[in-house]
């Protein structure tokens, strides 16, 4: 078996990053950026307010109780005049400081009096309540790096230097499929009238909405029957204009398992099996498009395991970063963090193991109790996965490797 860390160091090599094309702001949430952006401006673009109140010359009130006129005023979106020695400026929150002054005073520490001049109730100190002009970003440095994925946040910062656009990775192509005789869609069947030997199809819905999260454009191959003919054939067909077949279930040893084979009649399977728990018979391989040598391009295959739990974790654990890597993210390990066990795992696992877990709510983690490849309750309940070396008991109060759910999404 091929450890994890080979097998996605194995599968990194071989995603090239797809096309560049160029995306509004609105749309830019969760791709992945493909050139550094660099402000030709700095922010804020000058010295302004913090707080609604008076601009001043910080020396000219050394006491409190002095009271001087108000010359201009200056809402935000305005430019003041050069503030004339002995008086103020009323100015809002945001607007320019006129150059002379060196101080706001909030206006909650003045009083305007019946002559209107402003008496100030406290002293101002140099500098008090003015952001800097370029304190956020200066001109001509980068704010958001290439290969980094955009967040909401890094998109309000691209906005706050004008741009209006960002170039992003392009979306991968994934052909999705299920197979298996036993599936039948949610919808389709009633619970009380589902026949004898079949199950709903889980793991289409959670791998959809995964790849959708991940930036992907989904192609909905349905369910391949438990025939190698049809498999190879739909195999053969989607392949034409996708980058990646991703397949669940039929890759583990059974005569019925028919993905891996109609995978290296028109191509090749470069991994399978993986010493991992779940997800041991996970394959990754090409497709060649004209079903016989690489020379009119491939798409990239690879096989989840069908038990959903299994599914699940080796799509997050090397699906996502192949699909982040397509769109050119460069960092795509997922931050895992160390957590106290409260709980005894006393079983003895050759593979390493990635055991459903959540926080207690007291600093710890909690396990839950069925971590059968088959309970999908696990990862709803489940607020992340322990990465558990093999052979390693887990007793209360161990220190274990936690990767939360929100890295990996
Ligand atoms: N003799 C052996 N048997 C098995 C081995 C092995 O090494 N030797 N490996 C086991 C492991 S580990 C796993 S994981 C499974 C994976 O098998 P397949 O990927 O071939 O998947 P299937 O056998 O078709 O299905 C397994 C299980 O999952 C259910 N399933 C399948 N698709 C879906 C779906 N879309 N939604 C919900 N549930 C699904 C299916 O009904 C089975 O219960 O093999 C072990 N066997
Ligand atoms: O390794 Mo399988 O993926 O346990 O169920």
């Amino acid at each position: 078996m091929t450890s994890l860390d080979e097998a996605l160091q194995h599968v990194l090599a071989q995603a090239q990053p797809l096309g560049v094309e160029h995306v509004d702001l609105f749309n830019a949430d969760g791709r992945v950026l493909r050139a550094d952006c660099i402000s030709a401006l700095q922010v804020p673009p000058q010295d302004n307010s913090a707080m609604d109140g008076y601009a001043v010359r910080a020396a000219e009130i050394t006491t409190a109780g002095v009271a001087l006129a108000v010359s201009q005023r200056i809402p935000a979106g305005h430019v003041g005049t050069p503030l004339q020695p002995g008086t103020v400026a009323r100015i809002f929150t945001g607007a320019p400081v006129p150059s002379g002054a060196d101080a706001v005073l909030m206006q909650e520490d003045t009083q305007v009096l019946q002559d209107g001049t402003v008496r100030f109730n406290a002293v101002p100190k140099h500098g008090q309540n003015i952001r800097r002009g370029g304190e956020d970003i200066a001109l001509n440095s980068t704010v958001l790096a290439q290969g980094m994925r955009l967040t909401p946040a890094a998109i309000g910062l691209a906005a706050s230097i004008g741009m209006p656009e960002l170039p992003v990775g392009r979306k991968p192509r994934v052909a999705l499929f299920s197979t298996g005789d036993e599936l039948v869609l949610p919808g389709t069947v009633a619970p009380q009238d589902m026949p004898a030997g079949s199950i709903y199809n889980s793991n289409r819905y959670f791998l959809r909405a995964l790849l959708q999260r991940l930036g992907c454009e989904v192609v909905d191959g349905g369910i391949l029957p438990d025939n190698l003919e049809q498999t190879a054939q739909a195999i053969h067909r989607v392949a034409q204009d996708c980058d990646l077949v991703l397949s669940s279930a039929g890759v583990s040893v059974g005569e019925e398992d028919h993905v891996k084979p109609a995978v290296e009649q028109q191509g090749a399977l470069n991994l399978w099996m993986i010493a991992m728990k779940p997800g041991k018979p996970f394959a990754y391989g090409k497709v060649f498009r004209n079903g016989k040598d690489a020379s009119h391009g491939v798409a990239h295959f690879m096989g989840l395991p069908g038990n959903p739990v299994s599914s699940f974790i080796t799509f997050l654990l090397l699906v996502r970063p192949f699909v982040l890597r397509l769109q050119g993210m460069d960092d795509v390990a997922p931050k895992a963090i160390s957590v106290t066990a409260q709980f005894d795992w006393p079983k003895l696992e050759k593979r390493r193991e990635f055991l459903r877990a959540r926080h207690d709510g007291q600093g710890g983690l909690a396990l839950f109790g069925n971590q059968g490849s088959g309970v999908l309750t696990s990862t709803v309940w489940g607020d992340g996965i322990i990465d558990n070396p093999p052979l390693t008991p887990i007793q209360p109060g161990d220190t274990v490797r936690f990767i939360p759910f929100s890295e990996l999404m």
